[in-house]
């Protein structure tokens, strides 16, 4: 088995959670094995070095999955963190974007002055379904006066055609079957 069909195996499937109808994958189990979380870590920063020619600015993370893989990211490369919230926990000034995802609607903010104008940016977040979520993250950084390399994921749901509705490319370590 490959690596990433391995973690692949990991991952936990629940039919009809959140709601009926959406089959949620899970990416606990893979993070309570240390090593999995490892190779996990190592594939998404060997992917962005080995793919850009220049070095991210910022990780933007993604309330609330996203905190659990951008600070690590961010760390291995020497780049910033900014965490994307849903409305109404960041302290200070913020703007906000309100989007639609695979299950509901919802709202997002980053703090001012958090991205700075052209600072290069990636965003993480665990799953792209929609494309809702990271699009609005994506117009939060465009409006702060950066730019987006990369939208990266662990999983997408191509199905849902997420992809299409984002302004930069997409990276998804796995690719799940409708
Ligand atoms: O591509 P989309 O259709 O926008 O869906 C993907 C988003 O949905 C999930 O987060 P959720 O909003 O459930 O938040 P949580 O991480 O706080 O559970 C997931 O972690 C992504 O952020
Ligand atoms: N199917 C899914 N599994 C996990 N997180 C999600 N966020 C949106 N859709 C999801």
């Amino acid at each position: 088995m490959s690596d990433v069909a391995h973690l692949k195996s990991l991952l936990g499937v629940h039919p009809d959670f959140p709601k009926k109808g959406i089959t949620f994958l899970d990416i606990f189990p893979l993070m309570r094995d240390p090593y999995a979380f490892e190779s996990l870590i190592t594939h998404l920063v060997h992917h962005i070095t080995t793919t850009h020619t220049v070095k991210p600015d910022v990780i933007v993370g993604l309330d609330a999955r996203g905190f659990l893989l951008g600070p690590i990211i961010a760390m291995r490369l020497g780049a910033a963190f900014v965490p994307v919230r849903k409305g109404g926990k960041l302290p200070g000034q913020v703007d906000t974007v309100a989007y639609e995802k695979e299950y509901g609607v919802d709202e997002f903010q980053m703090q001012k002055g958090a991205v700075q104008a052209r600072q290069k940016c990636i965003v993480v977040d665990d799953l792209i379904a929609t494309g809702g979520s990271a699009a609005a993250a994506g117009q939060l950084i465009k409006s702060a006066g950066g730019s987006t390399l990369e939208y990266l994921f662990i999983i997408s749901l191509p199905f849902l055609n997420g992809a299409d509705r984002l302004d930069a490319p997409v990276y998804a370590m796995i690719e799940a079957e409708d």
